[in-house]
């Protein structure tokens, strides 16, 4: 099967320090993998390269076979960063569903499933600000899944959450990898491991099996 996401041989330096220094990685459709790595190790510097958002130094990330662009469409790879990137003017339910909306589609219940899913069906109307890093995380999420992307990448999607929500969420990226998605996450979270078909880890700069 031929990979959704495929790096090879990506480096990234940030001034002298060299980050990424040689990474290989692979994900499949249908594939939950994880990536371990500790803090500061280089985790969520490879997602913005592997995402498009920044460039690597050299090597090469493919998207579906094609070398990533920086914007590359929301239904081909979502993302789901860290910093959880809301738009503050829209509300939650608008956020959710303006990946729909960037396709020329009508938002359909998908939005409000998703919501209602993950906890947060009441709070459709309230703007990101209104709302815990916990409930933006899952509406960040939510948004995230709403388009059926081919690949998810997932930065700590679990950080913000309390122990019940967890498996919520991994029942989602679960879910999503069962119906097709290449969902890659970035975690710290062990019962987020556990889940995983593949555990990756990244060591000094370099991605191998855990
Ligand atoms: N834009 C940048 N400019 C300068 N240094 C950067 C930049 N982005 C990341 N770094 C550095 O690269 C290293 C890796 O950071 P990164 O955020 O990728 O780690 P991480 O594995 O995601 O950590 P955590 O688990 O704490 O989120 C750190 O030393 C960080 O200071």
């Amino acid at each position: 099967m031929s990979p959704i996401l495929s790096a090879q041989a990506v480096r990234r330096s940030f001034g002298q320090v060299e980050v990424l220094t040689g990474v290989d990685l692979e994900v499949c459709a249908g594939e939950f993998v994880t990536l371990a790595g500790p803090s500061g190790s280089g985790k969520s510097a490879l997602f913005a390269v592997l995402s498009g958002f920044d460039s690597a130094d050299s090597g090469e990330v493919l998207l579906l076979g094609e070398r990533m662009s920086a914007h590359p469409a929301w239904q081909d790879c979502a993302v789901l960063p860290q910093v959880m990137g809301l738009a503050d003017e829209l509300t939650v339910a608008e956020n959710v569903a303006l990946p729909l909306r960037l396709r020329g589609e009508e938002p359909t219940a998908r939005v409000q499933e998703l919501l209602d899913e993950l906890g947060i069906g009441a709070l459709g109307d309230r703007y990101p600000t209104e709302l815990s890093f916990g409930q933006r995380q899952r509406a960040a999420l939510a948004r995230a899944l709403a388009p059926r992307p081919r690949l998810l990448l997932a930065d700590e999607p679990t950080a913000h959450l309390d122990h019940a929500t967890v498996p919520v969420v991994l029942g989602l990226l679960k879910r999503a990898a069962d119906e097709g998605t290449a969902v890659l996450v970035a975690t710290h979270d062990n019962e987020v491991h556990e889940a995983a078909h593949r555990r990756l880890r990244l060591v000094e700069g370099r991605v191998r099996a855990a």
